[in-house]
Parts: structure tokens; sequence; C-alpha cells
């Protein structure tokens, strides 16, 4: 079975096809579609997919200009079914198989809305229930705790909300090809992001390895990377971890810190650095162990710190400053000796069915 980092290197790979082939990916899926009356999304998702939805969410949201929100399937389908009428409703599964999934994909349907579902596994069980689906552009991942779906989630997110953004003329073809113009050269830059990644792993793991408790901390697009820290972190590695918005983190999580704790702090380069300097100038006097990843580079950067060298929008960082992320929680998995290909419990899906 490939590994997290197996995945990680395929990325530049999943990323190139899909910028190839998005036309009969999304274009043309949405070709015949009325997306004229579309005035806000909702994306159901949970885990990574909700993460990666968190990481495209604030593109989304400007080129269609429209409200765009995330909601968790469960409580959605149990509490929350309520949806307007013009609603473009997105579901997410990478591996097809969430029960929480399913259950809110049928009662929505049941209900007379349609629902976009973005899933790998065309056989899977959200794929059999879903009346529209949409195939992510990446074979199904072998390793149950994702890296490429992820991203390629981001990407594909995007690109359906630059192909609706297009047909209703919220941007003309000129945008949308500078869009797409951008998108390939992350594309292409994602092998020197990875290398660099890699090597900041491999100096800095004797640290990490002594952490108790890990925490993220991004803002916009990178709210999103720091949730999936959280995530990849609690599920691979195992410790304790957060993945908080920086603003969030300041509202109290703050007051429960220690001083032996490891918080990365994740720099899209965007209009709230200023905030987050500050807020590290606090925590550099209370936290032994403080890191930036910048999605570019900075003045302030610390000899400890991660520079990924992309200039970009800060509304695309997402798309790979997760990657030291998931090479961090890889490695600290091996250190920590997580055999990631057998379940830890299992158990758990026989008594809970949550993955069906
Ligand atoms: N532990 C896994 C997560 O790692 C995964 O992200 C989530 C969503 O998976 P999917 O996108 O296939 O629905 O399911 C599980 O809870």
């Amino acid at each position: 079975m490939k590994s997290i980092e197996d995945y990680v290197k395929l990325e530049p790979q999943y990323y190139r096809y899909v910028l190839a082939n998005y036309q009969e990916l999304f274009v043309q899926k949405f070709a015949e579609l009325d997306t004229s009356k579309i005035d806000n999304v909702v994306i159901y998702a949970t885990g990574s997919s909700a993460n990666a939805a968190y990481g495209a969410l604030p593109l989304m949201s400007k080129v269609l200009g429209m409200p765009v929100q995330i909601e968790e399937p469960s409580i959605a389908e149990n509490y929350l079914l309520k949806v307007k009428q013009n609603t473009l409703c997105i579901a997410i599964s990478q591996g097809g198989h969430s029960y929480s999934v399913v259950k809110l994909i049928e009662r929505l349907q049941a209900t007379g809305h349609a629902v976009f579902t973005l899933t790998s596994e065309l056989t899977s069980p959200v794929a059999r229930v879903s009346q529209n689906v949409l195939t992510m552009g990446m074979p199904v991942e072998e390793m149950p705790y994702v890296s490429a779906g992820y991203s390629i989630e981001i990407l594909d997110l995007m690109i359906i909300a630059l192909t609706i953004a297009q047909k209703e003329q919220r941007l003309t073809t000129k945008e949308f090809n500078q869009y797409l113009a951008e998108l390939r050269t992350i594309a292409q830059n994602l092998p020197d992001v990875i290398r660099r990644a890699s090597e900041w792993v491999a100096r800095q793991l004797p640290s990490f390895v002594t952490a108790k408790r890990l925490m993220f901390i991004g803002y916009g697009a990178a709210y999103g990377v720091s949730r999936e820290g959280e995530t990849k972190t609690t599920e691979a590695v195992r410790i304790s971890s957060w993945g908080k918005e920086l603003e969030e983190y300041m509202h109290g999580p703050y007051l429960g810190l220690t001083a032996d704790d490891f918080i990365i702090c994740l720099e899209p380069n965007g209009k709230l650095q200023k905030r987050a300097d500050l807020l590290k100038q606090f925590l550099d006097k209370h936290v032994n162990n403080i890191y930036t990843i910048y999605a570019n580079d900075a003045r302030n950067k610390q000899g400890h710190d991660l520079s990924l060298g992309i200039e970009t929008d800060e509304l695309l960082t997402a798309l790979f400053m997760t990657v030291p992320v998931h090479l961090l929680a890889y490695s600290l998995s091996k250190e920590h000796g997580h055999d990631l290909q057998h379940s830890a419990y299992p158990d758990f899906d026989e008594i809970t069915s949550s993955k069906i």
C-alpha cells in the first residue's frame, strides 16, 4: 500500500491531470444545468474533506460573489434540513463510504434538492445513491489517512467555482484563464514545495518527536490547512492536537497553552499577517516551540521556519501549504511506530458502521 508520503509525491501528477481534463470533469457537467438562479453554496463534508472545503472556501466565495458555507453532514441531516430553493448543494466523500454523507444525500434528494457529489470511488455507496456524481480526477487513495485526495478536492472545488462563475459571467474569460494559469504555475512549483518541505521535516523531526501536543493556527485559506493539521496529527500521530483559526485561537484557546506546546503558524502571506505576527510576539514569550510555515517568505523568518517560496494569491495557498503538514504527520507517525496500513481499532466500524 502506498504511504502518505507516496501520495504527497503524486500530487503534482494528479494536479496536472485535473488541470488538463477540467472540461470533461466539471465544465461539461455544469453546461446543461441552469446555474443562473444559484445564490448560495452549501458544501457537506466531514474529516479531511471538510478541511479541504475550508481551504477552497475563500476563493469560491470571492469568484462566485455569494455565500458559501460548510456543514457537517450529520448535523445537516438531523437538524438543519431547511435548504433554500436556489442553493447549490455539493456533498464530498473522497472514499465514498461515509455513513453520514450517504444519509444526507438520500435525505436531500428525497426532499427535491439536486446534490452534486464529489468522490473518487464511482462504485461506492455515496456514488450509488447520488443522482449527480462528479469524479475527482484521481484514483481511489488506498491509504486511509488521505493526503493527495484532500489536495485534489481543494483544486476540484476551486475549478467548480471558477466554472460556474465564468458561465454566469461573474468572471470574464480573461479572468478565468488567468486563474487557470496561476493554478498551473502552482502545480509546476509543487515538486519544489515537496523538496523544501521534506528537508524541513527531516531537520526538525528530532524536536517534533518530543511534542506531547501539536497546534496549528491559520487564517483565510490556511484555516483549512490548520484543521487538516489537527485531523492528521490526531489520526496518524495519535497525540493531542488542535487546528484553530487565528482570531478563534486568540479568543480563549491561548489560555490553555503550556511552555512545552509545539505551535505551527500557517502564514499565507495574506491580509492578517500583522495580526499573526502580534500573536507570535506573545507566544514567543510563553511557549518554547513556535514554528511558521510561510507560503512565500518573510523578513522576520526564523532559522527553524519554513518558506515554501510561492508568491501567489493568498486564496490559493491551501493548494500547497498542507504538503509540509502531511509530511510531518507521516514522519512522526513512523517515529511513534504506528502502523497506518491496518486499523488501530478494527471493532470500531463493526460496532458503529461509520464507514459503510
Ligand atoms: N477517519 C476518516 C477521515 O480521515 C476522513 O477524512 C473522513 C471523511 O472521509 P470521506 O471523504 O471518504 O467521506 O472519514 C473518516 O472519518
